[in-house]
């Protein structure tokens, strides 16, 4: 190998600024998130998750009768086709809940005719609206078959985040963790160019359909580097399992050369605003089962990691959006790996307006297809190519 054929990039695209958007920004030093002009934390006071998904979709607030018509198209199209439950009735128990909800997608596109229509904005705010609707059913779904328990049909009195609760246990929530799950539905629907968006969104300048977009986004996000750290955490809280093993298990993991799930970020300098909202959150609901531990160990280990970091690598580390909600959701009894389908029934109100923006609202004066360079640093990188040798002389 040529001095020129080494690995001298990979950059992650780190600080590359690829398109403009009208949907969120991320103030990665201010720690400021926010959707379409609205600060995070007042929609995660105020706004219900389908009244941030119309924000995201149509670009403004929805009027009170333009979100009650929303909520009853979104619970309308809750129920999926009766072939997709019947198929994932085949699928081996223990199958990856984000594969199931991966082919899940895929499997909805095989019954909407909107797939076939190309070009159309209406079309693909259909196919968008019936993802946000779906996604909740497909993974309650996929629990409950997965236990041997039949599907829960939606309840069309209850809201988005209540009805995903009820479809899953088959008990309506209280108050309280309704609005702590819509609360976190909120948080996380939308994060500008993070990695499944933008796989989201390069699937979209191809111009293939929403459900190709959005598939290939759930893929993305259940990467333990991105959406799939929830899960990741709430196992590294389970091994750690009490304060006393914190400094260890620390010690271990930055001796070793291994991360500590739920921290850093590759825009964040500061903690996470989402990570801020959510914490009280994991308190509260820890106190109502009478488990505070885990929220105990979360907030120890984040107050002796932050520490050991400046020890060790002399830098700053700070909570990322997957720190607390892992504790969070544990407290409200959901299965562990469904954390990160969870994230991904509330961010694909955000793939799906990206989707839209890339292929029918590009800020660039039209929608250009991604298509990055690279450099070449094969072996034969030099001047000659390779001399062609049959097979059998090789
Ligand atoms: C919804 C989301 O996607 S939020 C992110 C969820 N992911 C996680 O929580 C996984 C753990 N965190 C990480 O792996 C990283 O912080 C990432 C991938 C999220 C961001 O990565 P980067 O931008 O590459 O991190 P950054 O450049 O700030 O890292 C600097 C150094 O800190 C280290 N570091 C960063 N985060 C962690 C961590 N959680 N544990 C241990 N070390 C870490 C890196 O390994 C690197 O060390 P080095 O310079 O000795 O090689
Ligand atoms: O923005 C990122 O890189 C990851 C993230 O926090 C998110 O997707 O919510």
């Amino acid at each position: 190998m040529t001095e020129e054929c080494k690995i001298t990039m990979n950059t992650g695209l780190r600080g590359v600024t690829i398109a403009s958007t009208r949907i969120s920004d991320v103030d990665g030093d201010a720690g400021k998130l926010i959707y379409r002009g609205y600060l995070v934390k007042d929609l995660a006071e105020n706004a219900s998750f389908e009244e941030v998904a119309y924000l995201l979709l149509f670009e403004r607030m929805p009027k009170a009768e333009e979100l009650a018509a929303f909520k009853k198209t979104l619970v309308g199209r809750m129920p999926i086709p009766s072939e997709i439950i019947d198929a994932l009735k085949t699928r081996p128990r223990d199958a990856l809940p984000m594969d199931i909800l991966q082919a899940g997608v895929a499997m909805l596109a095989h019954h909407d005719p909107d797939v076939r229509v190309e070009g159309s904005r209406d079309a693909a705010i259909r196919m968008g609206i019936r993802l946000i609707a779906g996604l909740p059913t497909l993974v309650a779904a996929w629990d409950r078959l997965r236990n041997g328990r039949a599907p829960v049909a939606p309840l069309p009195e209850l809201g988005h985040a209540a009805n995903f609760l009820y479809m899953m246990s088959g008990r309506i929530p209280d108050e309280e963790a309704a609005s702590f799950f819509d609360a976190c539905l909120v948080l996380h629907a939308e994060h500008s160019f993070n990695a499944s968006t933008f796989a989201a969104r390069e699937v979209a300048s191809t111009r293939a359909h929403m459900y190709a977009a959005v598939g290939a986004a759930v893929g993305s996000l259940s990467g333990a580097l991105h959406g799939g750290a929830n899960t990741r955490v709430m196992q590294m809280l389970k091994e750690i399992d009490t304060v006393e093993n914190i400094d260890a298990y620390i010690e271990k993991q930055l001796g070793s050369g291994g991360k500590i799930m739920g921290l850093g970020h590759a825009v964040y300098k500061v903690d996470d605003p989402r990570a801020l909202i959510l914490a009280p959150m994991s308190r509260r609901m820890g106190e109502r089962i009478g488990e505070v531990k885990w929220y105990e160990i979360s907030r120890r280990l984040e107050e002796k990691a932050k520490a050991a970091f400046k020890r060790h690598k002399d830098m700053d580390i700070y909570v990322n959006v997957d720190f607390y909600s892992a504790s969070l959701y544990y407290a409200m009894g959901i299965a562990m790996d469904l954390f990160t389908p969870i994230f991904a029934i509330s961010r694909v109100a955000g793939w799906a307006a990206h989707v839209l923006e890339e292929q029918f609202a590009g800020a660039a004066p039209k929608p250009m297809l991604y298509r990055p360079e690279s450099e070449y640093i094969g072996d034969y990188c030099g001047p000659e190519a390779c001399a062609w040798e049959p097979i059998d002389r090789r």
